[in-house]
């Protein structure tokens, strides 16, 4: 593998999978790279997790390694990732793979973040080697670990042409932004990216809904858009100390555990537009960090579905928001394209964080690398 994958400055095929923080289920995706530039998107894939592994990798979150529910939620998660690159790899093979994981705990102030599934399983079953546990590195030498995608993000903004700084908004169960100037060449150049996670985005919307209605999701944000906005209670979020933080910085799923409580007494349609709220004023306070004001805000992830969030983003922004498929990328797979570029990174030595983008105190490339067990 060394040679065609490691060794060379070819382009090379990645199938990338990431399970994202709303438990939905696991994306996949090919990506050709050389590790810098993208030359091509391929195929990707989506598989729901059913009820039983969903309720397997939730019963698993807050958990380390060791923990009572660990070894089965990576059981379980390992199979619906190899099941899912079975069906693409039979039509696009890759020459490596990127898997990302679940993340079922991060805590990078006390150094360890925890992604369930194992590499090798994935390695000796598909038969391709896998780069995996991206974010142990990055938190081990003080980073925060995540946002990983910038590096992908710069990659992008290069790929559709963009000529002067632009944002990326990641709108799953937490948000992420990454600036990026693309017309610097390296994304560890300190002036090249700057990167963060916002807040609490889809989660709280999610959780509201499952607990009041059994609904997994606000489809398209219909249930706020009916609401009013309780502005005490938006206020009263504002003063969470994550939004003092300089960036970068980094956030575990539920580390706003008072923000569902604080809807409590408000109807289905307000507490739904008041969370919505508060989504969108996280990352109207976080554009603030900006080292320039962007042309654009292109927004990825499950978020840019719901109308509400996206009306909530626009009234409070003053550069324009744009569902990042105007630009004929894919706001259902960046992710999953992400942990394919990162992995061919990775197997080229390359950094894939920066002070910029996790705090980390200089550019450094994480993962593991798991090689098939020779049949
Ligand atoms: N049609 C829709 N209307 C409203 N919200 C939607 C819609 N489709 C998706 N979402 C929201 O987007 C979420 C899924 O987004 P996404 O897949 O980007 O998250 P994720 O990758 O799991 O999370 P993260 O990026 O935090 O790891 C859903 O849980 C839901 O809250
Ligand atoms: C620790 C962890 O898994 N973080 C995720 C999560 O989901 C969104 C946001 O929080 C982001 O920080 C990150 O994922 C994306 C893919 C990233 O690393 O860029």
């Amino acid at each position: 593998m060394a040679d065609r994958i490691g060794a060379t400055d070819d382009p090379i095929w990645a199938l990338g999978m990431m399970s994202g923080t709303s438990l939905d289920g696991v994306d996949a995706a090919l990506v050709q790279t050389d590790g810098t530039c993208i030359h091509a998107f391929g195929p990707s894939g989506y598989a729901d997790y059913s009820d039983t592994q969903r309720a397997d990798l939730r019963a698993a979150l807050g958990q380390w390694p060791g923990g009572h529910d660990v070894h089965n939620a990576a059981r379980v998660g390992d199979a619906a990732h190899i099941a899912l690159a079975k069906t693409l790899l039979a039509d696009s093979p890759a020459d490596l793979l990127g898997y990302h994981g679940q993340t079922l705990a991060h805590d990078p102030a006390m150094g360890r973040t925890h992604q369930a599934g194992d590499g090798q399983v994935l390695a000796d079953t598909l038969g391709v080697p896998v780069i995996w546990d991206f974010r142990s590195k990055d938190v081990a030498e003080g980073g925060e670990g995540a946002p990983l995608a910038p590096f992908f993000h710069h990659a992008c903004a290069r790929f559709i042409g963009a000529d002067g700084p632009i944002a990326f908004l990641n709108l799953g169960g937490v948000g992420n932004v990454t600036w990026v100037d693309p017309r610097i060449d390296a994304p560890e150049d300190p002036n090249a990216c700057l990167a963060f996670d916002t807040g609490p985005a889809n989660a709280p919307i999610n959780d509201l809904m499952q607990t009041r209605m059994g609904l997994a999701l606000d489809q398209g944000g219909t249930l706020a858009l009916s609401g009013a906005v309780d502005d005490s209670v938006v206020r009263d979020f504002l003063e969470h100390p994550y939004f003092k933080r300089q960036p970068p910085k980094s956030l575990d799923r539920d580390q706003f555990p008072g923000l569902l409580p604080s809807v409590a007494t408000l109807s289905d349609a307000e507490a739904a537009r008041t969370l919505t709220a508060c989504a969108a004023e996280a990352v109207a306070i976080g554009m603030a960090h900006c080292p320039s004001a962007p042309t654009r805000l292109l927004v990825t992830g499950g978020g840019r579905r719901n109308a509400a969030l996206m009306f909530e983003l626009s009234s409070r922004l003053n550069v324009p928001v744009q569902d990042i498929n105007d630009t004929g990328l894919d706001g259902d797979m960046l992710e999953a394209q992400a942990f394919a570029y990162l992995a061919v990174r990775v197997a080229r030595g390359m950094p894939t964080s920066a002070p910029t983008t996790t705090g980390v105190g200089q550019a450094t490339g994480g993962g593991k690398t798991s090689c098939p067990a020779k049949g």
